[in-house]
């Protein structure tokens, strides 16, 4: 056998504000060399990629963030402001290195306020190492990356998150595919009564938001890698007439099962395989709609188009219908087929180290500031990233030496609106110790209105963690729930999502020291403070780079020489 030697992958990236009308409406959009959304990268496992950032907004820092890599040794590479580094300021360059060490499909995104939402984000697809294989068969790949748009720039959207009275960003004004959609028009006019037609706006030569068309062949097996970075909506995707089989999360393989449609949660991706099997005479919508919130935002269509037939016969039946959004009971359907793959690592068995149980609310603070809490406090982020400050045991890292609790008390109504609403602020970090097998329990509850509770993906960075299982309710412990949850054939992931009114619980092994985030994928939720931090044996982290924490406090203290000494104070 002969392996190839893994390769380096250079990118010289340049992330500029520009104009651009991704739902053919003029915005303002956050994009990379002149792009949006950003390049594609695509490596092979063991690749290591080099990307040189240069920040080109005017006035404001950026960082960008490698979504489901575990940055296994790198952890000043994850891209997180605050946390694992300092912003990058304007005309300065970062070079981010690391080792995509896994096969799957993964994205980038901005993780600096809202940058997300702004559109900063793009596709990084990592294929098997020369020699290896992936466990299906597959004659051809179409890649979608979904987002949602909004027509408010994130300053505004921000504003109204902070303010008193709050005002909330509201549902998205258009879906898109790779970074198009149709505002306002449907392409499926035809079968949507009010609707306006707008495939000849799209078609008619608009760049940016043309309709977009995925090229097939007839009887072949396609990949579909499927990823969502929305800013707050859940999704379905179907294509007409055409069956889906699940056949990887995440960047970890699961057991296939055939679906018609797949839920996607924004920081989910998906490998389905699609088989074009249907009358060759005809093309199909792929449809992607709204769930879990009640739907304000049409769906975004494309059409997979069997060559040789002309793309712009569009299909004469109507575009797939997106099940109805409250329809749990089917969600939870989906979501609990997914189970690992044979082969797939199975979490280690023994009882964990630790459980940590997180209670997700909704509060408000000093009377009237609308939070997200965690075990009642809300995230805020230091001017001094954690990685440096905690390396280097400053002792403003974390000024209280109160940590935040593992428990939340087993008294608390999950279905009612918090009885006391008032909550506070914090680091909410976690200071886990070298190779502890961890549990969270992430638990809903009901939001600030009576009878809400709503979804919430919850996303790990540096780790996949095992899902071991869901319920309804409030998660019953040792005596009930702990006892039930799947050692056997738990699927891995980096995102998992917590259905109203119900919990997931999660393992992972705290074996890549760092600092973590891990945090609700809806960029409003995370604004609004719904995260925590793992400083997972940052003692065990190798030197930094001092690019990566030369700002604020750790600027300060590298300047009077404190950075040669090894070791922090957690
Ligand atoms: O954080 C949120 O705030 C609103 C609503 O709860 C209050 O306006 C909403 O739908 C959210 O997800």
């Amino acid at each position: 056998q002969c392996a190839a030697a893994a390769k380096a992958r250079h990118f010289r990236w340049e992330v500029s504000n520009m104009f651009w009308s991704p739902d053919c409406e003029e915005k303002v959009v956050i994009g990379i060399n002149g792009q949006f959304p950003g390049p594609t990268i695509r490596a092979k496992a063991g690749d290591t990629i080099v990307v040189h950032l240069k920040n080109g907004l005017h006035t404001e820092g950026v960082v960008i963030h490698w979504h489901g890599i575990r940055q296994i040794g790198t952890p000043w590479a994850d891209g997180t402001a605050s946390i694992s580094q300092c912003a990058i300021n304007p005309e300065e360059t970062f070079t981010y290195r690391f080792v995509v060490d896994k096969p799957g499909t993964y994205f980038y995104h901005g993780h600096y306020g809202m940058q997300r939402a702004a559109g900063l984000y793009g596709s990084l697809i990592v294929d098997v190492a020369d020699g290896d294989e992936e466990p299906f068969k597959y004659d051809g790949e179409i890649n979608l990356l979904l987002s949602d748009w909004y027509h408010e720039s994130i300053y505004t959207q921000m504003v109204g998150l902070s303010s008193n009275p709050f005002r909330w960003i509201g549902e998205p004004q258009s879906l898109l595919i790779n970074g198009r959609g149709q505002f306002n028009c449907s392409l499926a006019a035809a079968h949507t009564p009010g609707a306006k037609q707008c495939a000849a706006a799209g078609a008619a030569g608009n760049r940016h938001c043309a309709p977009v068309i995925l090229p097939v062949l007839p009887n072949k097996t396609y990949r579909l890698r499927v990823a969502s970075t929305t800013s707050l909506a859940s999704l379905n995707l179907a294509v007409g007439n055409h069956k889906l089989t699940v056949v990887e999360a995440d960047g970890n393989y699961v057991e296939p099962f055939a679906v018609d449609d797949i839920d996607i949660y924004s920081g989910d991706s998906y490998s389905v395989l699609l088989t074009t099997d249907q009358d060759t005479s005809a093309n199909y919508w792929v449809s992607v709609g709204v769930r879990g919130r009640q739907p304000r935002t049409a769906p975004a269509l494309a059409v997979l188009n069997y060559r040789p037939k002309r793309a712009s016969r569009l299909p004469a039946a109507a575009p797939p219908a997106t099940p109805a959004w409250d329809d749990f009971a089917r969600s939870k359907a989906f979501t609990y087929r997914i189970l690992g793959r044979a082969g797939v690592t199975p979490p280690p068995p023994a009882t964990s180290d630790r459980r940590i149980e997180l209670l997700n609310t909704q509060n408000r603070m000093g009377g009237g500031h609308v939070k997200w809490s965690i075990n009642n406090v809300s995230m805020v982020l230091p001017a001094t990233p954690y990685l440096g400050s905690l390396k280097m045991g400053l002792r403003s890292a974390l000024p209280s030496a109160a940590r935040p609790s593992d428990t939340f008390g087993r008294g608390y109504d999950v279905t009612r609106p918090p009885a006391n609403p008032n909550t506070t602020v914090g680091d909410n970090v976690y200071v886990l110790a070298h190779n502890a097998t961890v549990d969270v329990v992430l638990q809903n509850a009901n939001a600030l209105a009576r009878n809400v509770s709503e979804v919430h993906p919850w996303h790990l960075h540096g780790h996949d963690f095992w899902v071991l299982g869901y319920g309804d309710g409030a998660f019953r412990g040792d005596a009930g729930d702990a006892a039930a949850l799947n050692l056997r054939n738990p699927p891995l992931r980096n995102t998992a999502v917590i259905f109203p009114y119900g919990w997931t619980a999660i393992r992972f092994v705290a074996d890549n020291p760092g600092v973590w985030a891990f945090h609700c994928h809806i960029e409003p939720h995370l604004h609004m403070g719904m995260g925590v931090i793992f400083a997972e044996a940052v003692d065990r982290v190798s030197e930094l780079p001092k690019a990566a924490v030369s700002c604020g406090a750790t600027a300060t203290a590298l300047m009077a020489g404190a950075g040669a000494r090894a070791g922090g104070h957690v």
